[in-house]
């Protein structure tokens, strides 16, 4: 890897603010998933180092919390400064562990600075009330505080991004956290906490361990020390910790999968729709939350977005991330690779057809060709399940209710995406779709100044915006009586 700073390249888990391997010495490798080649490794931790992590969470806790919000800004000011200064570095790590391009993962760093920049102006104005009395010789106020611990568990498709938004709550209100980030991308995460060290966070209050996932989860969500849980990931996963977090009655945040419709109505703007659709799909190789799933198109103009889309489509650029010009990287690993093949196959087996890709690309490894498929149905596993691939189903409909029909048909309700010009249109299908986010003519949605956060079974609680910090609150009301007037 060509770092500048070549100390932004740590291999050991973070705990009270020291470098440490596991008890064990064992270690993960962690590989490039363009290349295969190997990387470096990281320690393979397990219940009794996260119990640790947890205690010096806990310890930090008191002395975080009892500082003023300015003084937490400040240093949370400085953290998100050093990682715009470096996110040529960061950008070339993150790309080398995730595999997408350096374009992207510029971006990736710079959104992630911008949340934690965003929290420590937000965590200034966590505001209390004061509630009129109904009795005379009260008065009745309420104050919000820090949770206390959290745990963090983070996926690899954001590997910077999804700690920053966070740890900048979270820390911005006075919380501590540990952090488990995905072992398939390690590196990303030590390098945030390498510069939280530099911009003066004290020891203790972000920790980061890795290692087998099922004990490390159970030890955030059984240990009484920790108050709240925070996840990224799958559904299936997020349920397992519900149920597991639920054992304390922790507060929870769950950030989990989304089965994104994608609608273009015959009063669109075709061309804006047709890049809208590309960069919703396509960015991060098809793997993100919020990423375009089912894209249904109005009977007038399906042809003509048909044709556009699978022009746009063929020329994206399959390739290493590191390379100039490659838009489209590989997917994280093997069982990726796997999953969309088998929903390809699933697809065609019952009557799709391939108007673009549908196949593993030239260069091998975890490349997948961008694909387009048509003639989807409802029973195809592409319209049912999160393809977390580059893969998009298209699929005609006739009027609004049809389409918001088949749109709301699913457990998912994270991002919702529709392009249309009439503004009674816009109202009613803006109102009628069961997301928690819903871009209108527009393809990209997450902004730190906003809301995100999914309804039904994509989760609960909303990360950015003014909104964000509630998660890492608890309400306080207090009584008091006695005064005399
Ligand atoms: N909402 C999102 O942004 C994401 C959605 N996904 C979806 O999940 C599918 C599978 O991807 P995975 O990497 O397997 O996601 P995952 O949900 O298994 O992994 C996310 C994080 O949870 C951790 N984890 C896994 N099992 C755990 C357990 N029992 N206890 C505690 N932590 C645990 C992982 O180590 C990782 O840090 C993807 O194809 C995609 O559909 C995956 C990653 C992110
Ligand atoms: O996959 C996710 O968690 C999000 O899509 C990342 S982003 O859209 O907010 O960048």
């Amino acid at each position: 890897m060509k770092l500048t700073d070549t100390a932004l390249f740590r291999q050991h888990a973070y705990i009270n603010g020291q470098w440490v391997d596991a008890d064990s010495g064992a270690t993960l490798s962690v590989d490039n998933p363009a290349t295969g080649a190997s990387l470096g490794t990281v320690p393979s931790m397990g219940a009794v180092e996260t119990r640790r992590a947890i205690d010096a969470a806990s310890a930090a806790f008191p002395l975080w919390a009892a500082k003023t919000a300015k003084e937490r800004a400040n240093i949370l000011s400085r953290w998100a400064d050093l990682i715009t200064q470096n996110v040529e570095d960061l950008a070339q790590l993150m790309t080398n562990e995730q595999g997408k391009p350096l374009a992207e993962a510029r971006g990736e760093i710079l959104s992630g600075a911008a949340y934690i920049q965003w929290f420590a102006e937000e965590g200034r104005r966590v505001y209390g009330d004061i509630i009129p009395q109904p009795r005379s010789g009260q008065r009745l106020l309420v104050v919000k505080q820090p949770v206390g611990v959290c745990g963090a568990i983070t996926p690899w498709n954001f590997p910077s991004s999804m700690i920053a938004r966070k740890a900048g709550a979270a820390l911005a209100v006075g919380c501590t956290l540990v952090v488990k980030p995905s072992d398939l991308t390690p590196f990303s995460a030590l390098a945030l906490a390498e510069l939280a060290e530099r911009a003066g966070l004290p020891a203790g209050v972000l920790n980061i361990v890795f290692g087998d996932a099922p004990p490390i989860g159970d030890e955030l969500c059984f240990n009484p020390k920790v108050k709240k849980i925070t996840f990224t990931g799958s559904t299936a996963v997020g349920k397992l910790l519900l149920g597991k977090a639920a054992q304390t009655v922790k507060k929870v945040s769950m950030e989990l999968g989304g089965n994104a419709p994608f609608i273009v109505f015959d009063d669109a703007d075709i061309d804006a729709a047709v890049a809208g659709a590309i960069l919703s799909k396509y960015r991060n190789a098809g793997q993100t939350c919020v990423c375009a799933n089912r894209v249904f198109v109005q009977d007038g103009i399906y042809d003509a977005f048909a044709e556009k889309f699978t022009v746009a489509v063929k020329a994206l650029k399959v390739g290493n991330g590191l390379d100039a010009g490659t838009t489209t990287g590989p997917l994280i690993d093997d069982r990726a690779l796997a999953k969309v093949e088998r929903m390809v196959a699933d697809a065609t087996d019952k009557g799709a057809t391939v108007l673009t890709g549908g196949h593993k690309h030239a260069l091998g490894g975890r490349f997948y060709e961008p694909t387009v498929l048509a003639n989807v149905t409802p029973d195809m596993a592409v319209i049912r399940d999160e393809i977390f691939g580059p893969v998009a189903p298209l699929v005609r409909f006739k009027d609004e209710a049809e389409v918001i029909q088949l749109a709301n048909d699913t457990d998912y309700g994270l991002a919702a995406y529709f392009y249309a010009r009439d503004l009674g249109r816009v109202w009613r299908v803006a109102e009628a779709l069961e997301y928690g986010m819903v871009a209108i003519n527009d393809g990209a949605i997450a902004t730190e100044v906003a809301p995100f956060g999914g309804v039904k079974q994509s989760g609960m609680g909303r990360e950015g915006s003014k909104y964000g910090v509630d998660d890492y609150v608890q309400i306080k009301f207090l009584a008091m009586g006695g005064i005399g007037a």
